[in-house]
């Protein structure tokens, strides 16, 4: 087969491992995502969720988790089956809400890019209410977890509307080519979905959902800098973090130099500081490195808290690229390694914490 992916269509050029199941070139989007789908259900029973696709550049990261993006021409039905996982996910969670009493659970979107470990807010906007991504901070709040200060979040109604924002915004993140990918992304893509579920009986302790976002249908920033108190009572929150990582990549392979030779340094970087993370979380050493990169920081929650994560590795089947894969299989045994402490509902969180009051 050949060693370059960038151009070429029509055929399957990566391998898609979804925890011990492996995906090779025949399987479609739809067979890859029916493993995802149970997880989503999690999300209205009260946890947060992370899926994550990780592999050297070219490896089909991005075919995974957005889909193919060259099909203006096929029909409606062909373009749903190419769709990747965001979309995907983002269809089977509004169609898990309308199954649900109206009105109790609301949807916000935010889309985040860590490039040259900086984060940066895509939903942002300029003082004159033109689009253009702002810088943000990571923080960690008292209660240990982080967050991204002053972050948008747009309401969303639908699943069409989540994926006209999310592909906007999409247009500003930073590509380009290599040797090995023509349109290779440079930047880890963080696309949020933010479900507020409306429960009578919990109390806010911390984080407060903002109320009703479909009925007042501006963008919400979340706390800045840090999250308020609040004793009225208000919704439970639960989040789909859906992650797209910019791609491991050798120098000389791509081919790249000047700024671009210092992207793939910063892309290398934070990888490694994930699996680092993963090393650290894997072995219980005392001390996790989190703060070490910000894509790390980002991601703590997900990675070392009480989140559901599942890890996409996209692996090339040519005999070229055999070292990058390898490389990509020893993280996803780092990942498997990994004991994570049991997901945690939201929903009963905030019953436990206020009986103890
Ligand atoms: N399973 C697949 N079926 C069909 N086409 C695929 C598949 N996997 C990848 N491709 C194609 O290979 C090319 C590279 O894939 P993609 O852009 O997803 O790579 P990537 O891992 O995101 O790369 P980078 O990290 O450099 O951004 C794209 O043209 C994509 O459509």
């Amino acid at each position: 087969s050949e060693g370059r992916y960038g151009g070429m269509r029509g055929g399957c050029y990566s391998l898609r491992c979804v925890s011990l199941r492996v995906y090779g070139p025949e399987d479609s989007q739809d067979t890859v995502f029916k493993e995802v789908k149970p997880l989503l259900t999690s999300l209205l029973d009260g946890y947060n969720v992370c899926i994550m696709a990780y592999g050297q550049t070219g490896s089909g990261k991005t075919h995974t988790m957005l889909g193919s993006q060259q099909l203006e021409e096929s029909s409606r039905m062909q373009q749903e089956a190419q769709q990747g996982i965001i979309p995907k996910a983002a269809a089977e969670l509004f169609r898990l809400i309308s199954e649900k009493p109206a009105e109790n659970h609301t949807v916000e979107v935010s889309v985040i890019e860590v490039y040259n470990n900086e984060v940066f807010d895509l939903l942002a906007k300029d003082g004159q209410g033109n689009g253009a991504s702002q810088r943000r901070d990571v923080i960690t709040t008292s209660s240990g977890s982080s967050q991204v200060t002053c972050l948008t979040h747009e309401p969303v109604c639908s699943a069409a509307e989540a994926m006209q924002i999310i592909s906007r915004v999409l247009k500003r993140r930073v590509h380009c080519p290599t040797l090995i990918h023509t349109d290779s992304s440079r930047s880890h893509l963080v696309v949020t979905l933010t479900i507020s579920s409306k429960s009578p009986n919990a109390l806010a302790l911390g984080e407060t959902a903002a109320s009703s976002p479909c009925a007042s249908p501006s963008p919400s920033h979340s706390p800045c800098p840090s999250p308020r108190r609040s004793i009225s009572p208000a919704p439970f929150r639960t989040k789909l973090q859906l992650v797209d990582l910019a791609g491991s990549e050798c120098v000389g392979m791509s081919g790249v130099s000047g700024a671009a030779l210092w992207e793939v340094s910063c892309i290398n970087r934070s990888l490694s500081s994930l699996s680092d993370v993963l090393g650290a979380l894997a072995e219980h050493r005392p001390h996790v490195p989190y703060r070490n990169s910000k894509l790390t920081h980002l991601l703590q929650d997900a990675i070392g808290g009480d989140a559901k994560l599942l890890v996409m590795l996209c692996v090339s089947p040519t005999q070229r690229f055999i070292t990058e894969s390898l490389q990509s299989l020893g993280f996803g045994t780092r990942a498997r390694q990994v004991q994570k402490e049991q997901p945690r509902r939201k929903s009963n969180t905030l019953k436990v914490k206020r009986r103890e009051r």
